[in-house]
């Protein structure tokens, strides 16, 4: 990694007391037996954070805390609940600069996608402190006449949580947020990539006046450690994973010995397709939100792009003069929208990606190469792509776009469902039976229609087939966190 320049990331803040480097656990701010680790800038290359290292026992620690606030916390009404989730809410956006600050530092990307990350994020606190007053039991007729039956809806307990360094804030606010409302306590253990924009969330939940124990962040460099303590131990009732489905397969037969119920948020491959109906300018504005959002670096990207025949090259000439006028810059830089990539591994597989498709006959019309520095890499976009190119079936996350062509609807539909995911989809299409047809046969939890943005907290966020279990995001989104229960009165 050439020297670049440092980055003291506490003289970025505005208020330099957020940054926190000891784990948050029973409300105090722990050091890790097992030492520290780095967090690195990774469009520098510098530390900026060496944050305590714990211990497994010590994650057992903060699982006895959750344990023993979650009886008290159960029992807070909907509405007091609800209140001070709206504090934790509102403090974030308050302070959304410095969060988005410190997650460009330690996830790399642009600084108005890091704020931009912060206020979705806080979406999730806001949407479910309102869902706090709304979880409703029910009465059901009895099927004798002197018995009485009702349905309650309660919290499952303590609920652990593991997520990745795309999305450091959001991806646990996601989980929280609901987790909270629903009377859960909460254990989160962040990728050991980004931890500080988790821990911030600490500082934040401790002000907000969320009651020590309820929520607790636990860091540590060996993510192993983390799943096992909490898929065997006895007093964690609820596992909510998101990152890769490779993980998310360790995870599930971890968890399979307790029954331990599980919410995964997991790989995906995104078509985005083209008809030749399209609004072209519409479709590629799209395709480079959908693409190059986190320099790709998000589940729900396209991943394969097909343009039906007639479009091909208009679209693709479109979409190069576009993405060539693209900023690749440190997402401190002024008008950056492409900041590094996470680390050198996902470095070598968009250059993987590459050589393999070029092997395989496809053409690089724009990029193809690393940046001048570090983890920087130029978006790339290649004609010419077949399904025996690796991007047709392995997630590239990084910004590669290849184009396919295709003739017919059936063809591209089949084209689109020939893979073990089922995350997001994406379409621009104006004919509405063509329309309809095409979102009622695409095998994916989440489809586009003519746009290439999908998330927000008010929709349920997750994938079929082997992109994940359960839904994230909506009312939907705290069942996850509530067990039901049966009551039978005899009267
Ligand atoms: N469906 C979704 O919402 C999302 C899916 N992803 C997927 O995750 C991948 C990229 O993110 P990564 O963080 O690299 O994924 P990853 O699956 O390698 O890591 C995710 C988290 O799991 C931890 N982890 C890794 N191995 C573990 C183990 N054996 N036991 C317990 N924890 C473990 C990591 O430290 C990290 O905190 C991509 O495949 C992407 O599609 C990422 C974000 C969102
Ligand atoms: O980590 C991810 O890729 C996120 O789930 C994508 S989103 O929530 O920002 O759509």
């Amino acid at each position: 990694m050439p020297d670049a320049a440092k980055t003291d990331l506490k003289s970025l803040l505005k208020d330099p007391s957020l940054l926190a480097d000891a784990a948050y656990v029973n409300g105090d701010w722990i050091r890790g037996e097992e030492g520290t680790f780095d967090v690195v800038n990774p469009a520098r290359g510098d530390v900026i954070a060496q944050v305590a290292d714990l211990s497994r026992a010590q994650i057992g620690k903060a699982i006895d805390a959750a344990h023993a606030a979650q009886k008290d916390w159960a029992q807070w009404t909907g509405k007091e609940r609800a209140k001070v989730l709206r504090k934790w809410f509102d403090m974030m956006m308050e302070n959304q600069d410095d969060l988005g600050t410190i997650l460009t530092a330690e996830q790399g990307k642009p600084l108005a996608e890091a704020k931009g990350e912060i206020a979705y994020g806080a979406g999730f606190i806001e949407f479910f402190g309102e869902e706090a007053k709304r979880i409703y039991g029910e009465t059901i007729p009895g099927h004798q006449r002197d018995k009485r039956i009702t349905v309650l809806k309660q919290p499952i307990g303590v609920a652990a949580s593991i997520t990745p360094w795309n999305f450091p804030n959001a991806m646990i606010t996601r989980k929280a947020g609901p987790a909270l409302a629903a009377g859960c306590s909460f254990v989160a253990r962040p990728a050991k990539e980004t931890p500080l924009s988790a821990l911030v969330l600490g500082v934040l939940a401790d002000r907000a006046g969320i009651p020590k124990g309820v929520f607790n962040v636990v860091t540590s460099s060996k993510s192993s450690d983390a799943g096992k303590e909490f898929c065997e131990n006895p007093k964690v009732r609820k596992l909510t994973f998101t990152g890769s489905t490779e993980v998310g397969r360790i995870l599930l037969k971890q968890a399979a010995d307790q029954v331990m119920k599980c919410s995964m948020e997991l790989g995906g491959n995104a078509p985005f397709i083209v008809f030749d109906d399209a609004d072209l300018d519409a479709a590629v504005e799209g395709a480079i939100t959908c693409k190059f959002r986190n320099n790709g670096q998000t589940c729900v990207c396209a991943n394969r792009i097909y343009v039906q025949s007639g479009v091909y090259d208009a679209f693709a000439q479109k979409l190069k003069d576009r993405v060539a006028q693209m900023k690749v810059a440190d997402g401190f830089e002024e008008g950056a929208e492409l900041g590094p990539l996470i680390n050198a591994e996902a470095v070598d597989k968009v250059e993987d990606h590459i050589t393999d498709a070029r092997a395989k006959g496809a053409e690089v019309i724009l990029g193809g190469q690393k940046g001048e520095s570090g983890l920087f890499f130029d978006p790339t976009i290649v004609t010419g792509a077949t399904p025996e190119m690796k991007f047709s079936t392995e997630e590239t996350f990084g910004p590669l776009a290849p184009l396919f062509k295709f003739e017919t609807v059936e063809e591209v539909i089949e084209l689109a469902n020939d893979t073990i995911f089922g995350l997001a989809s994406y379409f621009y299409a104006k004919d509405l039976s063509r329309v309809t047809q095409v979102q009622e046969a695409l095998e994916y939890g989440i489809v586009g229609v003519n746009t290439g943005l999908i998330s927000t907290e008010v929709a349920p966020f997750g994938g079929v087939k082997q992109s994940g279990l359960g839904r994230e995001g909506s009312h939907h989104g705290i069942e996850e966190f509530l067990e039901m229960k049966y009551v039978c009165t005899s009267v």
